[in-house]
């Protein structure tokens, strides 16, 4: 037996090395994509990508800009996809109604197999779904919502006001997460604010959030591994993964409040004041496959997740750098100083929104601290495209990168500097680059809400608080660095410990 075994090693060492030439050959020379420019090693293999964004941890982000700069503004970054960068280009890819456009697989399910919006491959199945959603983000319900935004918001001045008053030191990073986790979670559920009131703000909770998002790059990568990962029991995955215990408590619950609502048991939205996502979603006209509980689960946790973490991050940032900055922090205080004259009284969202340095603040916040940071993918079934003369084959995934965007210097000067200015010049190009929310189809279904999030809360704590943030250090607590999906500090960050002034 093994004397035969042992004469076949040969000429099965021989097949094999003959099928893997004929992959090499065939990434290098025949394949659809083999014209693109780009490294060898990226043509033929994805060990590439995954030494810069696996074994370095989050940087391939950082490293196509190098490529780009020697391969120019189209690039072959893996076998089977392209990367783009040309800011002009950038609606041709994500800006289109007039075709077809799809999620690539492995990004649709990056949070393990996700039958939510955000998770959707198929353009069509995908309409459908946002449909449902989008009467709940447009800009007229989210004015009707302001009321339930403030009073969250209230409570947080509050906090701050206590800090202020008792000099203890904040972690505001846990402080902008619990504000905007507690809008949603009372927008989608009718749920009176929690995680604003509990003395370190939910901080477990959100710190498992980063911890997944760090396995969620992996799942890029090797997308069966969050497919077999859900197909083990919560026990299981509880052991091998202890960051994920809370986040599948988390999708229990949101689970067991959807079926509450199914049921009957759960009417806590007849005494909110307020229209609720889950509510109505469920006797929305969406058709029964669309409406079942694992569905309408992951929906739920998509625009729970979706709907905190990101503006939290543009929250702090900005904190951080209107505080570190003197003169932006005084204009600022003056602009707001003479909208709300009396700081225990709100002024209108629609009022806040016409204030030209705090829009400014905000743009450059966006810019400068934009939450997603990893390359945004496209597949276009029936349409090729040409960039730079080159063509990119229809069904080819395509990718650009917001982030890239954001830190051109031919469109931003010194684009590491926070400079609200940049906004005020007249420029009326730089807002086409400004593409924190993505653009088109599948942008930001909560950009109105979020934007309003921002506007109301800097404007609650600017116009009454500054910080001393001598113990935040940018570099580590603020900068990405590391493309976690979402931008990562520093591994060390403690978070982004402040004092509170009063103003
Ligand atoms: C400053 C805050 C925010 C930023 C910068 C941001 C950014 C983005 C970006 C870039 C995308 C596109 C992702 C992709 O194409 O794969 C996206 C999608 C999405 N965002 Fe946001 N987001 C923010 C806040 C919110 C909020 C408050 C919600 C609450 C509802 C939300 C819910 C979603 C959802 C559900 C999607 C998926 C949309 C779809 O696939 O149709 N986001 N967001």
């Amino acid at each position: 037996m093994w004397s035969y075994t042992l004469a076949l090693l040969p000429y099965a060492t021989s097949l094999g090395l003959i099928f893997l030439g004929s992959v090499l050959l065939h990434r290098l020379y025949l394949h659809p994509l083999a014209h693109i420019p780009g490294p060898p090693l990226a043509k033929v293999t994805y060990l590439f990508e995954w030494y810069y964004d696996l074994v370095l941890s989050g940087q391939f982000t950082f490293h196509l800009k190098s490529l780009h700069d020697k391969y120019g503004p189209v690039i072959r970054i893996n076998p089977n996809e392209v990367h783009i960068h040309d800011p002009d280009f950038y609606d041709e890819v994500n800006n289109q109604t007039n075709s077809p456009t799809d999620k690539p697989a492995q990004v649709a399910e990056v949070f393990g197999p996700y039958p939510a919006t955000i998770g959707t491959q198929s353009h069509d199945l995908h309409r459908i779904r946002r449909s449902a959603l989008n009467p709940f983000f447009s800009k007229k319900s989210v004015v009707q919502l302001v009321p339930v935004m403030q009073c969250p918001i209230q409570i947080m001045c509050q906090r701050l006001r206590d800090a202020s008053a008792t000099g203890a030191v904040l972690n505001v990073k846990y402080l902008f997460a619990a504000v905007t986790l507690d809008i949603i979670n009372d927008y989608c559920f009718a749920r009176d604010p929690v995680y604003i009131l509990q003395p370190d703000f939910g901080r477990k909770g959100f710190d498992d959030v980063d911890s997944f998002l760090q396995v969620s790059l992996l799942n890029i990568h090797l997308p069966w591994l969050m497919r077999f990962t859900y197909s083990l029991p919560d026990s299981v995955n509880k052991t091998l993964a202890p960051a994920m215990a809370d986040i599948l408590d988390f999708r229990r619950d949101l689970s067991r409040q959807v079926e509450a609502i199914r049921g009957g048991q759960d009417r806590s939205h007849e005494g909110a004041g307020h229209r609720t996502v889950f509510h109505e979603l469920l006797e929305s006209k969406l058709p029964p496959d669309e409406l079942k509980p694992d569905r309408l689960r992951d929906e739920a946790f998509s625009v729970m997740t979706a709907g905190s973490g990101t503006t939290a991050m543009v929250l702090r940032s900005a904190t951080y750098h209107i505080a570190a900055n003197p003169a932006i922090q005084q204009k600022l205080h003056a602009e707001l100083c003479a909208a709300i004259p009396d700081p225990a009284q709100t002024s209108s969202l629609t009022d806040l929104e016409q204030l030209p340095y705090l829009a400014a603040v905000i743009n450059e916040a966006l810019r400068l601290c934009g939450p997603v940071t990893h390359r945004i993918g496209r597949q276009f079934p029936g349409r090729s495209l040409c960039c730079a003369g080159y063509l990119i084959p229809a069904g080819s995934t395509v990718n650009m990168t917001p982030y890239l965007i954001h830190m051109d210097e031919g469109i931003f000067p010194a684009p590491q500097e926070f400079r609200p200015a940049r906004w005020l010049s007249g420029d009326k190009r730089l807002k086409k680059y400004l593409v924190a929310f993505n653009r088109g189809p599948r942008s930001c279904l909560g950009l109105n809400l979020a934007r309003a999030e921002l506007v109301l809360v800097l404007a609650a704590v600017f116009r009454q608080f500054n910080f001393d943030v001598s113990g935040v250090s940018r570099k580590r607590d603020i900068d990405m660095t590391r493309d976690y999906i979402l931008g990562a500090a520093a591994p060390n960050s403690p978070g982004i410990l402040v004092k509170v002034l009063e103003c």
